[in-house]
C-alpha cells in the first residue's frame, strides 16, 4: 500500500537505487503535445476544478484561508504554516508564470475551496543541464477530505497542465520520504526571542539553564557589525545577479537566475522577503548579500500567543565578508525586525555557520525531489543550491 501512487510515476524508484546502469537524465521522453490529455482528470462527483486567479483579492483570501487552516503542521501539531496573502502572490507570480498552474478544487454546490496545488516555471540546472521545470508547491487538501485519494489526482492534474506547456520535469519538497529523494536536508533554528519560543513550546529550556541565562545566550547586538551592510535596492540587481549566478555554479542542483528573476525573488518586499548587501566603502562595489523570507506559523491552541514570526534563510553569497559574519548580521537585522526565530536548511555552505551562530537542529527533515529526472546517486545536502518556499 505504501506509495501506491508514486510507484506509477516517472520518479526514481527505491528498487532502482541499486541499478547503476540506469542513465542520468529524463526517465520518460516528452509526449507529443497532441497526445497530452486535453481535458482535466476526473474528480469525485461533488467536486469541480477551478483556476485560482491570485490577483483577485477574493480568490487570494480563499486560498489564504484554506492554507491557514489546513496546510502543513509540525510533527507535534503545535504549529501550522501561515503564509500571508502578499507572500502567496509573490510566490506564485514570478516572471513567466502560468495562471492555469494555480489549481483549486471547489465543492460544486457551495463553491467552497477545499483543495489547492500550484506550479511555477523555473530554470533549474542539474549538473551541466539547464532544464525548464515546474516548481510544485502548496499541495493542500482540506482536513475533512483527507484519505479520499484527492492528492494523487491533484498531482496528476498539475502534471497534465505542466505538460501542456511542453515542460516535462518538476522539483518539489516534502517532510515525508517518498520515492526517491535527491537529498534530505536537516533543518536548523536560531532562537531570536527565546522566552516566547519556550513559552509556546517551540524550544525547551536547556539542562542546567535558567530563562535569564538563556536570554543572555541568544542576545544579539542592536545593529549590524559589517561596515557597508545595508538593505538591497533595485539598483543592486545587476551586481547581486552576478554574485548569485557565480556562487550557484558550485552546486549540483541550483536555479539559473537572470536579472528579472533576481528582481522578483531577492529585491526586498515588505513582510515577504528581505535582502541586504555589503557595499565596499572604498570601491562601492557589492561584495556580499544575504536574504531571508518571512513565513509565520500559527501557534495552535496557545492561550496567549497565536503567531510565531519566523524568518527562513534564502540565498546568501559571501565573497569578501566571512559567511559567519554576514549571517550574524542577518540574525541581527531579523531580531531588529521582531522575528522570533531564524530557520535554515543545511544546504549550500550553511553548515559553516549553523553551529557557530547557535542554531539548534530541528526535529525533522526536508526532502527534495525531481519529477521525471534521474540522478546517479543522492546528493549531499551541501551540493544542493535550491531553496523552495
Ligand atoms: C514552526 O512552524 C512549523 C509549521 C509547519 C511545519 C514545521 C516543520 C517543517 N516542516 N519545517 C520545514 O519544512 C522547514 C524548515 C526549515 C526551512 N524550511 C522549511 O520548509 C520551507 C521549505 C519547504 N516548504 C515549507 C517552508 C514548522
Amino acid at each position: 500500500q505504501r506509495h501506491k501512487f508514486w510507484e506509477t510515476q516517472p520518479v526514481g524508484q527505491f528498487k532502482d537505487l541499486r541499478d547503476t546502469s540506469l542513465p542520468e537524465g529524463p526517465i520518460e521522453p516528452p509526449t507529443p503535445l497532441s497526445e497530452v490529455k486535453q481535458e482535466p482528470y476526473n474528480l469525485p462527483n461533488l467536486y469541480e476544478w477551478v483556476t485560482c486567479d491570485m490577483n483577485s483579492e477574493e480568490t487570494c483570501l480563499e486560498v489564504y484561508n484554506l492554507l491557514s487552516n489546513n496546510y502543513v503542521e509540525d510533527d507535534e501539531n503545535m504549529f501550522r504554516f501561515n503564509y500571508s496573502k502578499e507572500f502567496l502572490q509573490w510566490a506564485l507570480h514570478p516572471p513567466g508564470y502560468f495562471k492555469t498552474w494555480h489549481i483549486g478544487v471547489r465543492v460544486k454546490s457551495s463553491k467552497k475551496l477545499v483543495a489547492f496545488i500550484t506550479g511555477i516555471p523555473a530554470k533549474i540546472r542539474v549538473q551541466n543541464e539547464i532544464i525548464t521545470m515546474a516548481e510544485v508547491n502548496f499541495l493542500c487538501v482540506h482536513k475533512k477530505l483527507r484519505s479520499k485519494r484527492l492528492a494523487p489526482v491533484m498531482i496528476k492534474e498539475v502534471t497534465r497542465r505542466v505538460h501542456l506547456e511542453n515542460i516535462w520535469q518538476a522539483a518539489y519538497t516534502a517532510g515525508v520520504v517518498l520515492p526517491t529523494p535527491i537529498t534530505s536536508c536537516q533543518y536548523w533554528h536560531r532562537s531570536l526571542n527565546p522566552k516566547k519560543l519556550i513559552d509556546v513550546g517551540f524550544s525547551r529550556l536547556g539542562p542546567r539553564m535558567t530563562m535569564s541565562r538563556t536570554m543572555k545566550l541568544y542576545k544579539l547586538p542592536d545593529s549590524p557589525l559589517t561596515p557597508g551592510f545595508r538593505k538591497m535596492e533595485l539598483r543592486d540587481v545587476p551586481s547581486v545577479t552576478r554574485l548569485l549566478k557565480t556562487y550557484l555554479l558550485e552546486f549540483v542542483v541550483a536555479p539559473d537566475f537572470d536579472e528579472m528573476d533576481v528582481e522578483h525573488w531577492i529585491v526586498p518586499k515588505e513582510g515577504v522577503v528581505d535582502s541586504f548587501v555589503v557595499e565596499s566603502q572604498e570601491t562601492h562595489e557589492v561584495t556580499d548579500f544575504c536574504s531571508f523570507y518571512s513565513l509565520p506559523s500559527s501557534i495552535l491552541g496557545h492561550p496567549n500567543h497565536s503567531n510565531l514570526k519566523a524568518a527562513y534563510s534564502y540565498y546568501n553569497v559571501a565573497t569578501k565578508t566571512p559567511l559567519i559574519q554576514l549571517m550574524n548580521d542577518a540574525l541581527i537585522v531579523a531580531k531588529q525586525m521582531d522575528f522570533d526565530v531564524f530557520n535554515a536548511l543545511d544546504v549550500m555552505h550553511n553548515e559553516g555557520f549553523l553551529k557557530e551562530l547557535k542554531f539548534g537542529p530541528g526535529d525533522g527533515k526536508l526532502h527534495y525531489y525531481l519529477y521525471n529526472y534521474r540522478i546517479k546517486s543522492m546528493l549531499r545536502s551541501s551540493e544542493l543550491g535550491l531553496v523552495l518556499l
